[in-house]
């Protein structure tokens, strides 16, 4: 058995009890070293001799000595010892600010399969007191069996020698797990086992993880983790919304379920094809036809977090690119009403107006130019192509892009163009099929008398999902199937009623500003007439005075 196991079987022994503790999950360093404290008492006089042994050591010979020494010592062990060692640090040297992904997999993977073994545990608890999870706590030590093979596992932390008074990630205790094996097993555990470790820590991840909704912090925030700006704050994605519950026609339902699952599971043909793992969708149509329902509904399908874009709050493109890269794997980015976010339709005409009127007037170059500052955002049209399909975007995988917006005439061609925006949906008006999920969704009717003069009506008018939802939905206590449905139809009828009289008042100010047009253009041609006549008279006075002239002079 390992020199260092044996350490922790003599510490484990003078710890009969199981002991679970508890930790809020922002536990502040200080307990954690007490309890630290605690724990080391117990290693008693064998640890005290080796440290005494060892400060003399380190008295009587110089440092560089030290070093040497302890270099042929490993030297020298490492013939006779038989087992390999390898250690996962929490931290890596080169961030210092993100757990290591490695570390986060062995943990999850510890957690499940040797939290039974283990006899002193950590319990983290999870948001809204939900779920309590168990993993090993620091210098604890479990075995794991792979193909056979025997796999010690311990956990511990490495104490700084001094606490610097302001204190940064590196000088904090560092914790770390580390893997122990036989010598003659190195190439299984390295190549086989360590897969199969991270692959179960992954996959334990996707079925416990909490889905988040996050949104981008304004630039110029104070939002800040240590020395990394935060770019994104999240809460808890539980939205209700599913491909069940969202009204539309039964075959276009269909068609954008099965292109959303066939996407999720085509890493390899994406590989193949030698496209990145993404897809845009561009959902578009009146208010309260259901977009947001919908983004709502595909991360509930594919089980995958919303990172909501507020566009307005990203300083410039830079900004831009930083927020694409700080977001996960297995996510929707989704940027609503794109037409109002910015002006990216126009940019590209104003542009070149802009430049000749800069050369003339400096000063109104100088103005423009702070009311943009104040404006806050300087992202621009090609900012944002490359932010969705420029070089960057490959950076992660499993991304579903969507925009949604009110007016796609407004676009520019270049935003929406297939390779962007891959899928456009529209969502419209409720048409009948809509109506029977809705009125299934909330009435929990699939057939009645009144369906014959809704679907009627609902050809004849035009009235949102949202409307129809609103008025299905019971108020009171009083309020049955029946009498939402008869509050439906008053509805439509209003709808189609207030619809007829707009047309009206919409032709009779048609033919008004055409009888102005009209005789605006009468007006003018009459102008016209007397001026060519007035025209015509000076030439005859000027012809005549010509004669009358030549005749004078003649
Ligand atoms: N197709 C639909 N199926 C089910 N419910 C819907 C549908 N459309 C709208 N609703 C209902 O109307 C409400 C508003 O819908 P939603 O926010 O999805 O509309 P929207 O298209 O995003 O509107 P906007 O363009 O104003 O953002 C939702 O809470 C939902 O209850
Ligand atoms: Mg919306």
């Amino acid at each position: 058995m390992p020199f260092n196991l044996v350490l922790y079987k003599l510490r484990r022994d003078l710890y009969p009890r199981l002991i679970i503790t508890i930790l809020p999950t922002d536990l502040s360093a200080v307990s954690k070293k007490k309890e630290m404290m605690g724990d080391m008492t117990n290693l008693g006089s064998l640890m005290a001799a080796v440290m005494f042994v060892w400060a003399i050591f380190g008295q009587l010979f110089p440092q560089k000595f030290q070093t040497d020494i302890m270099k042929y010592v490993n030297k020298v062990v490492s013939y006779v010892y038989p087992y390999v060692e390898i250690t996962f640090h929490e931290y890596q040297a080169d961030s210092w600010f993100e757990r290591s992904k490695a570390f986060v997999s062995i943990e999850r993977y510890l957690s499940t399969n040797s939290s039974n073994r283990a006899k002193r545990l950590k319990a983290n608890v999870v948001k809204d007191c939900e779920s309590v999870v168990l993993s090993m706590d620091d210098y604890e030590e479990v075995t794991d069996e792979f193909q056979g093979i025997k796999i010690w596992w311990t956990s511990s932390k490495s104490i700084p020698k001094q606490q610097a008074l302001f204190s940064y990630r590196g000088e904090e205790e560092k914790r770390y797990y580390r893997l122990t094996c036989k010598r003659e097993h190195r190439d299984i555990i390295t190549k086989v086992y360590l897969q199969h470790v991270l692959d179960e820590g992954k996959a334990i991840a996707v079925k416990t993880r909490q889905r988040k909704l996050y949104t981008n912090n304004k630039s110029e925030s104070e939002n800040w983790s240590g020395y990394r700006r935060n770019m994104w704050s999240h809460i808890i994605f539980e939205h209700p919304s599913t491909f069940d519950t969202l009204a539309m026609d039964p075959k276009k339902k269909k068609e954008i379920l099965d292109d959303l699952m066939m996407f999720s599971k085509s890493k390899d043909y994406y590989k193949k094809v030698g496209k990145s793992w993404k897809r845009g969708y561009l959902l578009y149509g009146p208010p309260g036809t259901g977009k947001s329902s919908m983004i709502a509904a595909m991360a509930n399908l594919l089980e995958y977090d919303i990172y909501d874009l507020e566009l307005t709050s990203v300083k410039d493109n830079t900004d831009l690119r930083k927020l694409l890269i700080d977001t996960s794997s297995k996510s929707i980015i989704v940027i609503e009403d794109i037409d109002c976010s910015l002006d990216l339709t126009g940019q590209r005409k104003e542009k070149k107006e802009e430049t000749k009127e800069e050369e003339k007037d400096p000063v109104r170059k100088a103005e423009e130019e702070k009311d943009k500052k104040n404006k806050g955002s300087e992202v621009t049209l090609s900012g944002l192509l490359n932010f969705i399909d420029g070089l960057w975007s490959a950076c992660g995988s499993e991304r579903l892009i969507v925009f949604t917006t009110n007016f796609v005439e407004k676009l520019d061609p270049a935003l929406i163009r297939r390779g962007r925006m891959d899928k456009h949906i529209e969502l419209s008006y409720c048409c009948f099929e809509t109506f029977k999920v809705l009125v299934k969704n909330y009435l929990d009717l699939e057939s009645h008398d009144l369906f014959l003069t809704i679907s009627r009506l609902l050809e004849e008018t035009k009235m949102t999902p949202a409307d129809v939802a609103e008025n299905l939905m019971p108020k009171s206590f009083e309020e049955n199937a029946e009498s939402c449905l008869n509050k439906l139809i008053q509805s439509l009828e209003n709808a189609k009623e207030e619809a007829r009289l707009k047309a009206v008042e919409d032709a009779r100010i048609k033919a008004e500003e055409e009888a102005a047009k009209k005789i605006e253009e009468n007006g003018e041609k009459v102008q016209e007439t007397d001026a060519k006549k007035s025209d015509q008279d000076t030439e005859m006075v000027q012809v005549g005075d010509g004669k009358e002239n030549g005749v004078l002079t003649e």
